[in-house]
């Protein structure tokens, strides 16, 4: 059985589509050409950037529809009287859509709890290895990313899973920031959309990777290897974030953060008419470094090295690393809800090695195969996982799930 072969394309009707073709922000769509320089492996390619001139102003005008285009405003009351009845109407019409929409969603990209037993199925006598991003997958989005903290109930959740399958957490903010967040030492992390990975040692991968991977030892004194394909970047990034702390500090809500591998300029706060000076700001940045490139998240833009990296790279190499790739007894699955993860799903549905799950609420594009609403349901699934694999010791008390989200020790039995 192929996982999700009942759902059809993974392109789905967006309300607010971004046109990847104008923008050239989505790594996996850019034609990565033949590097010099001291990245000398085939893996790290540079893009031929343009030169600057009269582009330069279509080039941050598109970087603005993107930014627009994956914010859809926020619903708005109607206070205008004479237009009161058109203008409900519209709004109906338009909840309207945006439920049949969700309906389309719902069936092309069903939800990853409704089609438990479907997956469940799939990974039977397999082992699953289970790969989750950070921020709106196990922590809800919420305006000031300092403040994006997981939950209890969800860390005890996804230490239980990481007591049965591999479990890793691949996000978009540095590795030291996202381990502080999780704080559970039975995970592996990649950190700077996997630009910075610590994972298990494993020959294979350091004679593939010599220049970039390193043994060191864990917070536990383990033997791990550290992976950072973009090390020879530090300077530059953080030149980077100095030069964008600076050009942002006039624009209100702005908020700069400092990945290590990649820089983030959070524009949430932002008053939607400085957007264009956001825009021109990260443009200005990526036109002055030409080895560095611009991506594009949940209200955030980022800059990052033009290398053929990205968080399906990182699935690919945690896998090997664990000695888990290539193999029919075992079941990938990636949850995440960012642009940036679309990479992760893409390299799971290409010859069909595992399964995506897309968190969100409206429709999107997405080469994921099957949906969870929010970081709740995430959760849920993830108990579900734990119970569908292990029955017989979640019943024995090895997890007992409750309501009240206690600490993990009021759980244990
Ligand atoms: O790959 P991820 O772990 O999902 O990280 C992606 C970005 O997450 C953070 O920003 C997002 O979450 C913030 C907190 O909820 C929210 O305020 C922001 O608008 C989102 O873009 C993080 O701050 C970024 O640096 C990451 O790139």
């Amino acid at each position: 059985m192929d996982i999700g072969s009942n759902h059809s394309s993974p392109v789905l009707a967006d309300p607010a589509p971004i046109n990847k073709a104008r923008l050239g922000i989505h790594s996996n769509l850019l034609t990565y050409a033949p590097s010099g320089g001291s990245l000398s492996s085939s893996k790290y390619r540079n893009i031929p950037r343009k030169k600057p001139g009269k582009l330069d102003e279509v080039c941050s005008n598109a970087c603005l529809d993107a930014m627009k285009s994956s914010s859809p405003p926020r619903k708005k009351l109607i206070k205008d009287g004479s237009d009161t009845t058109y203008s409900t109407w519209m709004v109906m019409l338009a909840s309207l859509l945006v439920d049949s929409l969700g309906n389309a969603t719902v069936l092309k990209h069903p939800s990853a709890l409704n089609s438990f037993e479907e997956i469940a199925n799939f990974a039977q006598n397999k082992r699953i290895a289970m790969f989750l991003d950070y921020d709106g997958t196990l922590s809800p989005i919420v305006d000031d990313p300092d403040n994006a903290l997981m939950p209890d109930d969800m860390r005890f959740a996804v230490r239980n899973l990481a007591e049965y399958f591999p479990t890793a957490i691949i996000s978009g903010r540095s590795r030291d920031k996202v381990y502080q967040l999780v704080g559970l030492t039975e995970l592996y992390y990649a950190g700077s959309h996997g630009m910075d990975i610590l994972g298990p040692v494993r020959k294979t991968v350091s004679n593939d990777h010599p220049n970039c991977t390193e043994t060191t030892t864990d917070q536990q004194g383990k033997e791990v290897n550290l992976f950072q394909p973009a090390r020879e970047f530090i300077p530059m990034i953080d030149e980077v974030f100095r030069t964008l702390v600076e050009s942002t500090k006039g624009i209100k809500g702005a908020k700069v953060e400092n990945h290590k591998f990649c820089v983030s300029v959070h524009f949430r706060n932002v008053d939607e008419k400085n957007w264009q000076s956001i825009a021109q700001c990260v443009q200005d940045v990526v036109e002055e470094y030409p080895r560095l490139r611009k991506t594009h998240g949940r209200k955030v833009l980022e800059v990052r090295p033009m290398i053929d990296w990205n968080k399906g790279k990182a699935v690919e190499f945690l896998l090997e690393s664990l000695g888990l790739s290539n193999r029919d007894d075992v079941l990938p699955i990636y949850i995440g809800d960012d642009l940036t993860d679309e990479d992760a799903f893409k390299v799971l549905r290409e010859g069909n090695r595992g399964c995506g799950i897309l968190v969100s609420s409206r429709p999107k594009e997405t080469n994921a195969v099957y949906s969870l609403k929010d970081p709740s349901e995430v959760q849920i699934f993830i108990i579900c996982d734990e119970i569908s694999q292990f029955p017989g010791d979640m019943e024995e008390g090895g997890c007992i799930l409750n309501d009240t989200g206690g600490s993990s020790d009021d759980l244990q039995t």
